[in-house]
């Protein structure tokens, strides 16, 4: 599957709509057993969730926004394909979720890449889920660091800590995509998929178990004139930066 949605792929809710509806028939084709994320943008692989749409909007648009947010990230973590990052750029926040919640992530080693979950700089804080899956990545020393700080790592920082598995010359990513894909499809799929099911369970369950609650924290933090005001700033930094 490859991210299409310049300047830099961030998750509005068309794209997280149109990203849930293709998983959704993958996973229905019994004929694919894997799928393999990357960026068709040059140089970025998903900036994240897109904050205009959490800013200036109604407290439904918020919930609608929110609960795709939650049904893209229970469908891929939750997947029964083996799922593999491909992150051929840079991949902040709700970009590198995505990368978190696959099986597996190769990342191009370009020192000008970053990933990570920066929600802190952004004067926002990383739902119990995203930190959930990030725990179950990196452990807890390393994401709590991380998480506090909103830190934002280069390639090789990433598979220091253990964020990424491989770090691979741009030419060769996708190369080592098919490989990691053949290696991992190689073992018979029942026995895979229960024992992903096994790890990734209790993570799974506690979104479920508290959905609206989740979006109800959601909705009445990001409405907050404070947060919006964050927000709002941190577009104009971003907007600036370019002048
Ligand atoms: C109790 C429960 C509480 C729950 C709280 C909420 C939890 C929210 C969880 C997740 C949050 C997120 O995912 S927020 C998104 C975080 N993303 C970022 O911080 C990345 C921001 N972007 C960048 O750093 C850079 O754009 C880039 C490194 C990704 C690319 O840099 P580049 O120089 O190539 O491009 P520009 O910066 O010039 O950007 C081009 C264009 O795109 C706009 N843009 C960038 N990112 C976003 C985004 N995430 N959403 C919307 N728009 C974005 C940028 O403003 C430029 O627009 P203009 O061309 O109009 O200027």
């Amino acid at each position: 599957m490859k991210f299409k949605s310049p300047p830099v792929n961030s998750l509005s809710l068309d794209f997280i709509t149109e990203f849930c509806i293709g998983l959704e028939k993958l996973e229905n084709n019994r004929e694919c057993r894997g799928v393999i994320f990357t960026s068709a943008v040059p140089n970025i692989f998903s900036s994240g969730l897109d904050i205009t749409e959490m800013c200036g909007k109604s407290m439904e648009h918020y919930a609608e926004f929110w609960r795709a947010v939650q049904e893209m990230w229970l469908r891929l973590y939750g997947s029964n394909m083996v799922t593999v990052a491909a992150v051929n750029g840079s991949s902040p926040a709700g970009g590198c979720l995505i990368a978190l919640t696959c099986d597996y992530r190769i990342m191009v080693e370009n020192p000008k890449f970053v990933i990570g979950l920066n929600e802190a700089q952004l004067g926002i804080v990383a739902p119990f889920w995203f930190k959930d899956t990030f725990v179950n990545t990196v452990g807890h020393r390393v994401a709590e660091r991380s998480l506090q700080l909103g830190s934002l790592h280069s390639a090789s920082e990433a598979h220091r800590l253990g964020l990424v598995d491989e770090l691979v010359p741009e030419v060769k990513l996708q190369e080592k995509a098919a490989a990691v894909m053949a290696q991992w499809l190689a073992l018979p799929d029942h026995a895979r998929q229960l024992t992903k099911s096994m790890m990734r369970k209790a993570v799974l369950d506690r979104l479920v178990a508290h959905r609206e609650e989740d979006v109800q924290n959601f909705v009445n933090f990001i409405s907050k004139e404070s947060i919006q005001k964050s927000l709002r700033m941190y577009m104009e930094m971003l907007k600036k930066k370019k002048r």
